[in-house]
Formats: C-alpha cells, structure tokens, sequence
C-alpha cells in the first residue's frame, strides 16, 4: 500500500492525517527498518507492506472501537509498537503503556517515541503476568489491546486484568479466532470478561482474514489471576 493510498483509505473511514502524522509514520518507517538491521523487530521491511501490515492493520482496530474518547490504553506485548503506536499517531490524544517482557524492544520504543515526539507514552519492561499483580497498574486502564500475542485463552488472562471494571480487551486476531473464541470461554467468564463485539475484516489489497474481537470488563478479574510467569501459556483456562 503506497502512502497516497494509506491516506486515502483511512480518510474513506472518517481518519484523516495532517502532513505532520504523515510525516510521524515516514520516520516510524525508516527508524524500523534501521533497528531492524541490529535486533529482530519485524520480517516486514518492504515500504508497501510494512503501511499495510503493520500500519493500516493496526489502525483497523479504530474503525471498531471508538478512539475519539479519552482514554488510558495498555498495549500488552506491542513489539516493535504494533497496534498502539500507530493508533497513537492517529489519536495523539490518548495515554498509552506499553509491556513487553523483551527489553531491547522496550529500548527501540523509547528511541521511537522519541523520534516522534510522543507525549504521553510509558514503556515498561515487564511481563505481563507480574505488570498485572501490580497494586497501582491492576485494573487501571479503560482499553488493554494485543496484536498476535497468545491465543485467546492465554491472552486474557494477560489482558483483561489490567483493564478496569467497565473497560474493554481488544483483540486482534487472525483466522484462527473463531476455533480460539470457542476453547477461551471458560478464560473469559473466569476473568469477568464477555465479549461484546466481534467483526471480521479483510485487509485491503491482500485481502487476508482479520478479526478484531472486543470484550467487555464486566466484573473484577479474581485476584490469583494473571497466575505467575508462563503458567497461562503452560496450563491455559479452557
Ligand atoms: C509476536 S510479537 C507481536 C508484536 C506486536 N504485537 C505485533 O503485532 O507485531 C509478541 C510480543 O509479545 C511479547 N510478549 C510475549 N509474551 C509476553 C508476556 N507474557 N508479557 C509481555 N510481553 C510478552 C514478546 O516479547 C513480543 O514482543
């Protein structure tokens, strides 16, 4: 997808970028694709690819969640950035965190926001499980979000305790999310989550299965959940 066309098809969806946002995914662009070259970020680098994959895909997530809305937003396990800090760009508005377990990821995101000139925009080194157990962070943000982190019922639990009573877990998934939807309901009703929508959705171009799911923080996540490091991924709540 060529720059002309990135901005042509997120206006088509009411998001319109200003030269400066434009200018925010260029040096985005060319800072991946150069701390790609000393640490592992992305098997994407080709331009095209990385404004459809990576930018407009995460972007996806605005065209069902209202991102207009103040909002504290948690990205858990963001990677080189992916979905938050593209929504960022397009909402400078928002307050963002990010958690990855990876530090070297969580130094390129420093360097990043930097870059761009980011304002309100924490980066934790952590992994979510202990991030999630910790009395100030617990239960504080209006959206938590993931991008092709765990399967379902593994990334609620890392997920939905961090939103609060009341705020939402988006999920954005592949083609596996039906079959994930079905074994993660137990997980879901188990963390005081329940899912309020779910849309399908075909990348432009490509047009390869998306779906962006999100749930509900209907009730207060137990305490002994998220259990400790590695357990939901070695014994998951299906
Ligand atoms: C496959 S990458 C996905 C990155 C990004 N969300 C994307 O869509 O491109 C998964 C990321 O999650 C992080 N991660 C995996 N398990 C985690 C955990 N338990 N807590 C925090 N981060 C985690 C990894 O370090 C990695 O950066």
């Amino acid at each position: 997808m060529n720059t002309a066309l990135f901005k042509e098809k997120l206006a088509e969806r009411g998001i319109g970028l200003s030269d400066r946002q434009m200018e925010q995914f260029q040096i985005y662009y060319e800072t991946l694709v150069e701390w790609n070259e000393k640490m592992n970020l992305t098997a994407i680098t080709d331009k095209e690819e990385v404004y459809l994959k990576h930018f407009f895909d995460s972007i996806s997530a605005a065209f069902y969640f209202d991102f207009t809305k103040p909002l504290s937003i948690c990205d858990v396990g963001a990677g080189a950035g992916f979905p938050s800090i593209p929504i960022k760009i397009c909402f400078p508005h928002l307050k963002l965190s990010i958690v990855d377990s990876l530090n070297k990821r969580i130094s390129f995101l420093e360097h990043l926001a930097s870059e761009l000139e980011l304002e309100d925009s924490h980066f934790y080194h952590d992994r979510a499980e202990t991030f999630g157990q910790k009395a100030e962070i617990r239960e504080s943000f209006d959206l938590v979000t993931a991008r092709a982190v765990a399967r379902l019922s593994v990334l609620s639990e890392l997920c939905l305790p961090l939103a609060r009573k009341g705020g939402h877990f988006l999920a954005m998934k592949g083609s596996a999310l039906p079959e994930e939807l079905k074994n993660g309901e137990k997980a879901l009703k188990t963390l005081g989550g329940k899912v309020e929508d779910l849309h399908a959705f075909t990348l432009p171009l490509e047009e390869s299965e998306r779906y962006i799911v999100t749930i509900k923080k209907e009730s207060t996540t137990p305490k002994k959940y998220p259990r400790k490091p590695g357990t939901p991924n070695k014994s998951p709540l299906e």
